[in-house]
Protein backbone atom coordinates (compact mmCIF):
# COMPACT_ATOMS: atom_id res chain seq x y z
CA UNK A 1 0.00 0.00 0.00
CA UNK A 2 1.08 3.51 -0.64
CA UNK A 3 2.81 5.73 2.12
CA UNK A 4 2.44 9.28 2.70
CA UNK A 5 5.41 10.35 4.63
CA UNK A 6 3.52 12.80 6.50
CA UNK A 7 2.02 14.44 9.68
CA UNK A 8 -0.07 16.74 7.68
CA UNK A 9 -3.85 15.89 8.33
CA UNK A 10 -3.93 18.47 5.34
CA UNK A 11 -1.96 16.57 3.10
CA UNK A 12 -3.37 13.54 4.19
CA UNK A 13 -7.02 14.98 3.23
CA UNK A 14 -5.58 16.19 0.02
CA UNK A 15 -4.20 12.78 -0.68
CA UNK A 16 -7.67 10.97 -0.44
CA UNK A 17 -9.01 13.02 -3.16
CA UNK A 18 -7.33 11.24 -5.85
CA UNK A 19 -9.30 7.83 -4.27
CA UNK A 20 -5.62 5.44 -3.34
CA UNK A 21 -5.63 3.76 -0.59
CA UNK A 22 -2.40 4.92 1.65
CA UNK A 23 -1.62 4.75 4.85
CA UNK A 24 0.45 7.75 7.21
CA UNK A 25 3.80 8.14 8.91
CA UNK A 26 5.58 10.48 10.02
CA UNK A 27 9.35 11.26 9.46
CA UNK A 28 11.73 13.36 11.30
CA UNK A 29 14.42 15.33 9.80
CA UNK A 30 16.33 18.62 9.83
CA UNK A 31 14.41 20.86 7.84
CA UNK A 32 17.10 23.49 8.36
CA UNK A 33 17.99 25.84 4.90
CA UNK A 34 21.82 25.11 3.75
CA UNK A 35 24.19 28.38 3.15
CA UNK A 36 22.79 30.04 -0.03
CA UNK A 37 20.37 27.23 -1.14
CA UNK A 38 17.85 28.36 -3.55
CA UNK A 39 13.95 28.09 -2.19
CA UNK A 40 12.99 26.02 -5.02
CA UNK A 41 16.40 24.04 -4.47
CA UNK A 42 15.32 23.43 -0.58
CA UNK A 43 11.71 22.28 -1.00
CA UNK A 44 12.58 19.50 -3.50
CA UNK A 45 15.40 18.64 -1.69
CA UNK A 46 12.94 18.31 1.32
CA UNK A 47 10.64 16.11 -0.23
CA UNK A 48 12.72 14.25 -1.95
CA UNK A 49 14.38 13.37 1.54
CA UNK A 50 10.98 13.05 3.37
CA UNK A 51 9.88 10.61 0.70
CA UNK A 52 13.80 8.49 0.96
CA UNK A 53 13.60 8.42 4.95
CA UNK A 54 9.97 6.63 4.39
CA UNK A 55 11.21 4.11 2.02
CA UNK A 56 13.80 3.48 4.60
CA UNK A 57 11.69 3.17 7.01
CA UNK A 58 8.94 1.41 6.05
CA UNK A 59 11.14 -1.28 5.06
CA UNK A 60 12.06 -0.52 1.06
CA UNK A 61 8.50 -2.05 -0.10
CA UNK A 62 5.92 0.42 -0.58
CA UNK A 63 5.89 3.05 -2.33
CA UNK A 64 6.66 6.69 -0.01
CA UNK A 65 5.41 9.96 -1.08
CA UNK A 66 7.10 13.05 0.67
CA UNK A 67 6.42 16.54 0.27
CA UNK A 68 7.36 20.10 1.06
CA UNK A 69 5.65 23.60 1.04
CA UNK A 70 7.27 27.01 1.38
CA UNK A 71 6.11 30.38 1.28
CA UNK A 72 8.75 32.98 -0.30
CA UNK A 73 8.70 36.36 -0.49
CA UNK A 74 11.21 38.10 -1.79
CA UNK A 75 13.38 35.11 -2.39
CA UNK A 76 13.17 34.78 0.91
CA UNK A 77 11.94 31.52 3.11
CA UNK A 78 8.97 32.53 5.32
CA UNK A 79 9.11 29.30 7.60
CA UNK A 80 6.22 28.22 10.44
CA UNK A 81 6.06 31.60 12.55
CA UNK A 82 8.18 30.52 15.85
CA UNK A 83 6.00 33.80 18.06
CA UNK A 84 3.96 36.53 17.28
CA UNK A 85 6.26 39.43 16.16
CA UNK A 86 8.08 36.63 14.07
CA UNK A 87 4.36 36.11 12.81
CA UNK A 88 3.94 39.94 12.18
CA UNK A 89 7.25 40.33 10.52
CA UNK A 90 6.10 38.16 7.91
CA UNK A 91 2.59 39.43 7.46
CA UNK A 92 4.24 42.79 6.83
CA UNK A 93 5.86 41.19 4.01
CA UNK A 94 2.66 39.53 2.62
CA UNK A 95 0.66 42.54 2.82
CA UNK A 96 -0.48 44.04 -0.28
CA UNK A 97 2.08 42.42 -2.17
CA UNK A 98 2.65 38.99 -4.23
CA UNK A 99 4.34 35.81 -2.89
CA UNK A 100 5.40 32.10 -4.31
CA UNK A 101 4.00 29.08 -2.89
CA UNK A 102 6.69 26.77 -4.00
CA UNK A 103 5.64 22.86 -3.32
CA UNK A 104 7.60 19.83 -3.95
CA UNK A 105 5.95 16.06 -4.36
CA UNK A 106 8.57 12.86 -4.47
CA UNK A 107 7.52 9.61 -4.90
CA UNK A 108 10.27 6.64 -3.80
CA UNK A 109 9.65 3.28 -4.91
CA UNK A 110 11.62 0.42 -6.27
CA UNK A 111 11.94 2.15 -9.17
CA UNK A 112 13.92 5.21 -7.99
CA UNK A 113 13.00 8.42 -6.89
CA UNK A 114 11.04 10.86 -9.04
CA UNK A 115 9.90 14.54 -8.08
CA UNK A 116 7.37 17.66 -9.31
CA UNK A 117 8.02 21.17 -8.02
CA UNK A 118 5.10 23.68 -8.67
CA UNK A 119 4.99 27.25 -8.06
CA UNK A 120 2.06 28.86 -7.18
CA UNK A 121 1.76 32.83 -7.62
CA UNK A 122 -0.28 34.23 -4.39
CA UNK A 123 -1.29 37.92 -3.87
CA UNK A 124 -2.80 39.55 -0.66
CA UNK A 125 -4.47 42.47 -0.08
CA UNK A 126 -3.46 45.23 2.46
CA UNK A 127 -3.46 44.36 6.35
CA UNK A 128 -4.66 46.36 8.69
CA UNK A 129 -2.73 45.99 11.85
CA UNK A 130 -6.22 44.98 13.61
CA UNK A 131 -7.11 42.09 11.10
CA UNK A 132 -3.13 40.77 11.60
CA UNK A 133 -4.05 40.71 15.10
CA UNK A 134 -7.23 38.92 14.36
CA UNK A 135 -5.62 36.43 12.63
CA UNK A 136 -2.86 35.48 15.29
CA UNK A 137 -5.16 34.93 17.99
CA UNK A 138 -7.48 32.52 15.73
CA UNK A 139 -4.35 30.08 16.38
CA UNK A 140 -4.41 29.03 12.73
CA UNK A 141 -1.09 30.65 11.41
CA UNK A 142 1.54 28.74 14.42
CA UNK A 143 1.48 25.45 12.25
CA UNK A 144 1.50 26.57 8.66
CA UNK A 145 4.50 28.12 6.60
CA UNK A 146 4.14 31.71 5.67
CA UNK A 147 1.77 32.05 8.66
CA UNK A 148 -1.29 31.71 6.74
CA UNK A 149 -3.98 28.52 5.50
CA UNK A 150 -5.72 29.52 2.25
CA UNK A 151 -8.07 26.94 2.77
CA UNK A 152 -8.77 28.61 6.24
CA UNK A 153 -10.15 31.97 7.72
CA UNK A 154 -6.69 33.65 5.74
CA UNK A 155 -8.88 32.40 2.76
CA UNK A 156 -10.08 36.37 2.68
CA UNK A 157 -6.95 37.60 2.46
CA UNK A 158 -6.09 36.60 -0.67
CA UNK A 159 -7.18 38.21 -3.91
CA UNK A 160 -5.43 35.96 -6.56
CA UNK A 161 -3.77 33.13 -7.21
CA UNK A 162 -1.67 31.90 -10.17
CA UNK A 163 -1.21 28.32 -10.28
CA UNK A 164 -1.81 25.10 -7.99
CA UNK A 165 -4.46 25.52 -5.13
CA UNK A 166 -3.91 21.85 -3.66
CA UNK A 167 -0.14 22.99 -4.13
CA UNK A 168 -0.43 25.65 -2.17
CA UNK A 169 -2.30 23.65 0.56
CA UNK A 170 0.37 21.24 0.36
CA UNK A 171 0.24 18.77 -2.41
CA UNK A 172 -0.22 19.61 -5.74
CA UNK A 173 -2.72 16.86 -6.81
CA UNK A 174 -2.19 17.31 -10.79
CA UNK A 175 1.50 16.34 -10.38
CA UNK A 176 0.78 14.04 -8.07
CA UNK A 177 -1.35 11.97 -9.65
CA UNK A 178 1.35 12.04 -12.84
CA UNK A 179 3.90 10.47 -10.18
CA UNK A 180 1.64 7.77 -9.40
CA UNK A 181 -0.09 7.37 -12.68
CA UNK A 182 3.66 6.47 -14.42
CA UNK A 183 4.50 3.54 -11.16
CA UNK A 184 0.96 2.28 -12.30
CA UNK A 185 0.09 3.34 -8.49
CA UNK A 186 -3.07 5.02 -9.62
C1 LIG B 1 0.78 28.49 2.49
C2 LIG B 1 0.04 27.41 3.21
C3 LIG B 1 0.70 26.45 3.96
N1 LIG B 1 0.01 25.45 4.59
C4 LIG B 1 0.67 24.36 5.35
C5 LIG B 1 0.93 23.11 4.49
C6 LIG B 1 1.99 22.36 5.26
O1 LIG B 1 1.36 21.45 6.16
C7 LIG B 1 2.69 23.48 6.02
C8 LIG B 1 4.04 23.61 5.43
O2 LIG B 1 4.98 22.89 6.17
P1 LIG B 1 5.75 21.61 5.67
O3 LIG B 1 7.06 21.59 6.40
O4 LIG B 1 5.79 21.53 4.19
O5 LIG B 1 4.84 20.37 6.15
P2 LIG B 1 4.42 19.88 7.60
O6 LIG B 1 5.53 20.07 8.58
O7 LIG B 1 3.08 20.48 7.96
O8 LIG B 1 4.13 18.32 7.37
P3 LIG B 1 5.16 17.14 7.01
O9 LIG B 1 6.56 17.67 6.96
O10 LIG B 1 4.97 16.09 8.08
O11 LIG B 1 4.66 16.65 5.66
O12 LIG B 1 1.91 24.67 5.85
C9 LIG B 1 -1.37 25.40 4.55
O13 LIG B 1 -2.00 24.53 5.14
N2 LIG B 1 -2.03 26.35 3.82
C10 LIG B 1 -1.41 27.36 3.15
O14 LIG B 1 -2.09 28.17 2.50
Amino acid sequence: MLILASASPRRAELLHQLQVPFRQISVNLDESVKPAEEPMDYVVRLARAKAEAGWRQAGHVDPVLGSDTAVVCQNRILGKPVDKSDFQRMFALLSGAHHQVMTAVALRSDRGLQHRLVVTDVSFKVLSQAETDWYWQTGEPADKAGGYGIQGLAGRFVTRIQGSYSAVVGLPLYETAELLKEQNLL
